[in-house]
């Protein structure tokens, strides 16, 4: 194995496509091959990826695709303006693969690397593929998929997951001689989610005493969202924690015996492989509403529950969550673990090295 072989890897935007990217790269550096990312300078990447020490070159990429007639008629210049800068990246850095994780950067990188002869893998971690990468398998040689039977042409792998998160221990070890209040760990996504931050205070105010909270609420709403613990909990509100982000997943995985969350990809294969029983609210929004179908096999397996937004009030979410006792929780993390795939980088980084 050659010392000097490069592998780009091109993914931005959010924790989602960034995570089990970085998983890839660490363990592709661990075999001795040179990871260059390519992002955006504004987005989480650019402070993610320098943290784990991966070198990165940043492009200047818009949305490829959108209902507005402006974002239509501009669209032809974001994308040339894209490969051209993703062209420049990849005559100065000449990989020998280039690596799409996902989010619109890897869009113009995967069609540089195409138009440059350069083997171009993508990975798509939601059960629904997404356009980008419905666009980029015409060009790719090999398409991955975090979830079985996403697309006629993808090989089922998994999603990527951090080490710190597969070295959490067994359910039978965690939830030994566990007492106390429900630990709920709220996760909204890795940006936070707005109503997550509304609903969930309420629902700590509805079962005082019965539940403690440790809550990621995102940027933008932090100040809100302790506001609101203050006020509805009054005295109880110190024991809940509220933060703007979890670094440590692991430990909050670790701690809880519930996750209320949003179901992007790599939350739901995390709850799975930790083995952790969830509430999930998918993200509403979505065109093709692949939060929900994300979440979909862990209830199949009785492993979690979808609450779609319009019913997630407090009342309703209280209610379920004073029906599940430790026992239940327990058995349901039993189950999340059986569909898990915990190998899903070393099956990543193995195909990657097998085109190289
Ligand atoms: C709104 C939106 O477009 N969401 C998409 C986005 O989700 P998004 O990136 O928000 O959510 P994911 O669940 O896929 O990933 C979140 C990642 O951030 C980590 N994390 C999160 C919070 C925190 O405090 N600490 C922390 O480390 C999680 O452990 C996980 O690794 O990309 C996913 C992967 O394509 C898609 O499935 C989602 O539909």
């Amino acid at each position: 194995m050659s010392q000097r072989k490069t592998i780009m890897i091109a993914a931005g935007g959010s924790g989602g496509h960034i995570y089990p990217g970085l998983s890839v790269a660490h363990y592709l550096i661990s075999c001795g091959y040179k990871i260059i990312w390519v992002g955006s300078p504004n987005r989480i990447e650019s402070t993610l990826v320098p943290k784990n020490k991966i070198n990165i070159k940043f492009i200047r990429v818009k949305p490829w695709y959108g209902e507005k007639i402006y974002v239509k008629c501009v669209m032809p210049i974001f994308i040339l303006s894209g490969i051209y800068q993703a062209q420049k990246v990849i005559k100065n850095c000449k990989p020998d693969i280039v690596l799409g994780m996902g989010g619109y950067v890897s869009g113009p990188v995967g069609l540089a690397a195409w138009m440059s002869g350069i083997p171009l893998i993508i990975h798509e971690q939601n059960k629904i593929i997404g356009l980008t990468n419905k666009y980029l398998s015409v060009f790719a040689k090999q398409v991955l998929c975090g979830f079985p039977n996403t697309f006629a042409k993808a090989k089922f792998v998994g999603n990527p997951i951090r080490n710190t998160i597969l070295c959490v221990s067994h359910p039978s070890i965690r939830w030994k001689n566990r007492t106390g209040p429900i630990r709920v760990l709220v996760i909204g996504g890795s940006q936070g989610s707005h109503i997550l931050n509304k609903i969930l205070p309420n629902i700590a105010a509805q079962l005082t005493n019965k539940l403690i909270v440790w809550h990621q609420a995102g940027e933008k709403e932090l100040k809100q969202v302790i506001n609101a613990y203050k006020a509805i909990c009054y005295n109880s509100c110190s024991r809940h924690k509220i933060v703007k982000f979890i670094d440590n997943i692991a430990q909050a995985y670790s701690w809880a015996d519930i996750l209320i969350s949003r179901s992007g990809a790599l939350t739901v294969s995390e709850v799975s492989v930790v083995g952790l029983p969830a509430i999930f609210v998918p993200f509403a929004s979505h065109k093709d509403y692949q939060q929900y179908w994300n979440a979909v096999p862990l209830v199949q397996i009785g492993a979690a529950k979808i609450i779609e937004e319009k019913y997630f009030t407090s009342d309703y979410v209280s209610a379920v969550l004073i029906s599940w006792n430790r026992k239940i929780l327990y058995n349901m993390a039993k189950r999340a673990r059986s569909i898990a795939i915990p190998n899903a980088t070393k099956r990543v980084s193995q195909i990657i090295i097998k085109y190289l």
